[in-house]
């Protein structure tokens, strides 16, 4: 697969912890063949052996010494550019073109959009007009979140980058649809009998996904000040895997369909507005608090964070599927950042049994729960009621866990490589299409519509929790609670 990958945002934080390990990896495995070249743009002036240095120790930082790293950043060449300066696209065309030729890549080229977002759209529309597309091989573009701000500001970044790529060369990136238990649900739906024909609302109660960090803003605080959790993981992250476990079966693994089968879960969306949004959302903004120990000081004493700040740090709430198959079933979805710790889950808790035989006839049994565990830990737990060994006809509650030893720590290059590799194959199915980013915002700007509108009572949990406490009664108003998601820990259930 030869190809030229022109990384802009070279010297930045994504590309060193993720992008560069990622290529690695895929160098150490095979998967990169010795047609492959890098070129690396940044503001700073570097030289390229100024720049190998730093992919080496990128690659050292995070995956330990290579003894064929030589061979992997011989690969790799720089080139300074101010991206928003047309004179710079002709040089970094003639270095292209170069290298193209050296390594006879066939004119194959993936531009990798790893910076601030205000540069994507320049950045395709000189790609197109300083003629660096003009290739007889593949163009493709990946491009990182976030992908607008709202819908307005989506649909302009898009229209600038169809003016330069076709919809089947635009790759966007989440990096969630990388992870390998997220991948693996629709695997786990549609490769077993005993749990597609239950897959609705005739036999699930609700479905809970929690994504929760216990790291705070660090540096970030001026993005995430026009940002917050709702925009930050909710409308990308979260949603992608309310697609995933609520899409029906699509005909065929093509990318198209599975994609289609997407579209139509985010067209199912309930719309909530206006005074809906607080019946069906809740914020919150974390205040000082202990992690781990360690003290850890409020989100509007972080850098870059205004004092007064609106933002919101953690968003749970309460999504409906408005079709055939998902009627009356809440999907309750929450993130946050400073919360007890970092995991992400997925539960889905079956309904009740009509009657309980076993144990004490006038309670109910535990009900019967399936856990897709993401990260850190890798695996799935499937809740069943066995009988108490030794005992008379007493029920108790077993665990059949899978676990996916060790394969990934949280925030790993991982994801990425998988979507990188899928890229270089011409694989989009694990990459949002246009159409599911659209109805992902118009979902969300109705609630940040309201809550842009409305001073939150800031701060409202204490790091170190899992959130506030609306977040829970969000729930017990319709008769369920959050399941904990450190006592469902693969490890605890073996
Ligand atoms: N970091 C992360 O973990 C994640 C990042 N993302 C997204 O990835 C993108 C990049 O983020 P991140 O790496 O953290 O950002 P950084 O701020 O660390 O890096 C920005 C990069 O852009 C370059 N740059 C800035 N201005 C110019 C310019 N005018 N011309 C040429 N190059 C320029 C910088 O070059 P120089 O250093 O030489 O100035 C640097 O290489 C963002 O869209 C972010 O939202 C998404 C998920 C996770
Ligand atoms: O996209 C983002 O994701 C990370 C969380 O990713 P994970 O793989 O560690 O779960 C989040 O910290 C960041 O704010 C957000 O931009």
């Amino acid at each position: 697969m030869a190809s030229l990958i022109m990384i802009f945002g070279a010297t930045g934080d994504l590309a060193k912890r993720k992008l560069f390990p990622s290529l690695y990896r895929l160098f150490e495995r095979g998967k990169l063949s010795e047609r492959f070249a890098v070129i690396g743009v940044g503001r700073r002036t570097l030289s390229n052996d100024e720049f190998q240095k730093s992919v080496k120790e990128s690659v050292s930082a995070a995956l330990g010494e290579k003894q064929d790293i030589e061979q992997f950043v011989n690969h790799f060449y720089y080139q300074s550019h101010d991206v928003a300066d047309s004179s710079s696209y002709a040089a970094l065309r003639k270095l292209a073109d170069e290298i193209d030729e050296h390594y006879q890549l066939d004119g194959n080229r993936i531009f990798y959009l790893a910076m601030a977002p205000e540069f994507f759209g320049p950045i395709a529309l000189h790609l197109k007009s300083d003629g660096l597309t003009d290739v007889k091989g593949y163009k493709r573009l990946v491009i990182e979140k976030p992908f607008g701000h709202d819908l307005e500001s989506a649909k302009e970044l898009n229209k600038q980058i169809r003016t330069a790529f076709s919809e089947e060369e635009i790759y966007r990136i989440d990096h969630y649809l990388g992870k390998e238990m997220v991948r693996n649900i629709e695997v786990i739906r549609f490769a077993n009998a005993i749990f597609e024909p239950l897959w609705n609302n005739r036999y699930i109660s609700n479905i809970q996904v929690t994504s929760s960090e216990s790291l705070g803003v660090e540096e970030r605080g001026r993005y995430y000040e026009s940002s917050g959790a709702l925009r930050d993981m909710l409308q990308n992250h979260m949603l992608q895997m309310v697609a995933l476990l609520a899409m029906e079966p699509p005909i065929s693994l093509t990318t198209d369909e599975i994609r289609s089968e997407k579209v139509r879960v985010f067209r199912s969306l309930r719309t909530i507005k206006g005074e809906e949004v607080k019946n069906y959302f809740v914020r919150g903004q974390y205040d000082a608090g202990t992690i781990n120990g360690n003290q850890v000081p409020k989100y509007r004493d972080e850098p870059m964070v205004d004092q007064e700040s609106n933002t919101e740090t953690f968003v749970a709430g309460k999504v409906m599927i408005d079709n055939f198959r998902w009627a009356g079933v809440p999907f309750y979805i929450r993130t946050g950042k400073r919360m007890e710790t970092k995991s992400t889950k997925i539960v889905i808790q079956f309904k009740d049994i009509p009657m309980n035989l076993y144990y004490q006839p006038e309670k109910m049994l535990n009900p019967n729960l399936l856990v897709i565990h993401i990260q850190p830990e890798e695996g799935i737990t499937l809740h069943l009621n066995a009988k108490h060994a030794g005992g008379h006809l007493d029920a108790q509650t077993v665990k059949l866990s899978f676990s996916n030893t060790g394969t990934n720590a949280m925030n790993t290059p991982e994801g990425y490589e998988k979507l990188l590799y899928d890229c270089m194959r011409g694989d989009a199915t694990n990459f949002t299409h246009w159409d599911e980013v659209a109805y992902s915002w118009a979902f969300v700007d109705k609630i940040s519509n309201v809550w842009a509108n409305e001073k939150a009572d800031f701060p409202n949990y204490a790091s170190g929790t899992m959130g506030p406490e609306a977040a829970d009664k969000l729930l017990e108003k319709d008769g369920f609670f959050w399941w904990p998601v450190a006592d469902l820990d693969v490890d605890t259930c073996k």
